[in-house]
């Protein structure tokens, strides 16, 4: 289950590196141009892409990913095509490097979890993370997306309790996202102080990886996070870089990240 996401962990820790989980927009500026982004941030490192479904309310997202998000829904970026064209187009383009969607889960349920479950692990998803999803809910779709192979990346916040957190974290599939702050995504000067003993205590109790995600943009944060942790997210930072100077500059914020993963 979800096999490539536990390989591209195990091979970056077999290189001595934490996994650097590389966020982008699908659909910006366009399907197509996406797609050189996704790719550009493979060849700087990249080892899980998480490719971002635009919403019209993204609750959980500070004013970089919402121009983003803004920009991709006037290219016409659905869930539907976003599966039909960047998914496998990505996947062609990065056979090696597992592929795991971030949206919201009205956008789910519009398609239905069932048929989204099914269509997404045909065109080669490998994880699908939702950070509205109410913890009822979870397990209804965790038994759908596990019926297919699919992993349902589960949340950590800062405001979780640790007994919550460890429950989750034992359901963890694919890897557990521990979100650093408070908020909204977007990079951050300072990240909280106790965001280490928060990965560790969720490292306890995980099957699998543990991440953090939330305010991340440079190589010295990524160094110290790499220290109690199994990887980094990148989002807003490698977002800004595409959307001001093109795939390179995501390509080069990647490997520099990666520098600073190294153990
Ligand atoms: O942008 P940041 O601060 O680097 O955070 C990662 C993030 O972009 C990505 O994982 C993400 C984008 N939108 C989200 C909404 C909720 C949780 C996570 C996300």
């Amino acid at each position: 289950m979800s096999g490539e996401i536990a390989a591209a962990f195990a091979r970056a820790k077999a290189r001595g590196e934490g996994a650097l989980v590389a966020y982008a927009m699908a659909g910006d500026p366009d399907l197509a141009r996406s797609v050189d982004v996704f790719a550009a941030m493979v060849e700087g490192g990249a080892d899980v892409l998480e490719i971002g479904v635009a919403f019209s309310d993204p609750i959980a997202d500070g004013p970089v990913i919402q121009g983003a998000s803004e920009r991709a829904l006037k290219a016409g970026a659905t869930l539907q095509r976003v599966l039909d064209e960047v998914v496998p187009a990505v996947r062609k383009r990065c056979p090696e490097t597992p592929l795991v969607v971030m949206t919201y889960v009205n956008i789910i349920m519009a398609m239905g979890v069932e048929r989204y479950a099914k269509l997404a692990r045909e065109r080669g998803v490998s994880g699908t993370i939702l950070p509205d999803l109410p913890p009822e809910e979870s397990g209804d779709l965790r038994s759908a997306f596990d019926a297919v192979g699919m992993a349902l990346i589960p949340l950590c916040a800062p405001t979780t309790p640790p007994a919550r957190a460890e429950a989750i974290a034992k359901e963890g599939r694919g890897f557990v996202y521990c979100v650093s702050v408070a908020g909204v995504t977007g990079m951050r000067a300072d990240l909280p102080k106790d965001l280490s003993s928060r990965l560790e205590l969720v490292r306890r109790s995980s099957p699998v990886p543990v991440v953090a995600g939330f305010g991340i943009s440079t190589a010295e944060q990524a160094r110290v996070l790499a220290a109690h942790s199994d990887g980094v997210v990148v989002g807003s930072a490698l977002v800004r870089a595409a959307h001001t100077d093109g795939p390179a500059a995501a390509k080069k914020l990647c490997a520099e990240i990666k520098q600073g993963l190294k153990r």
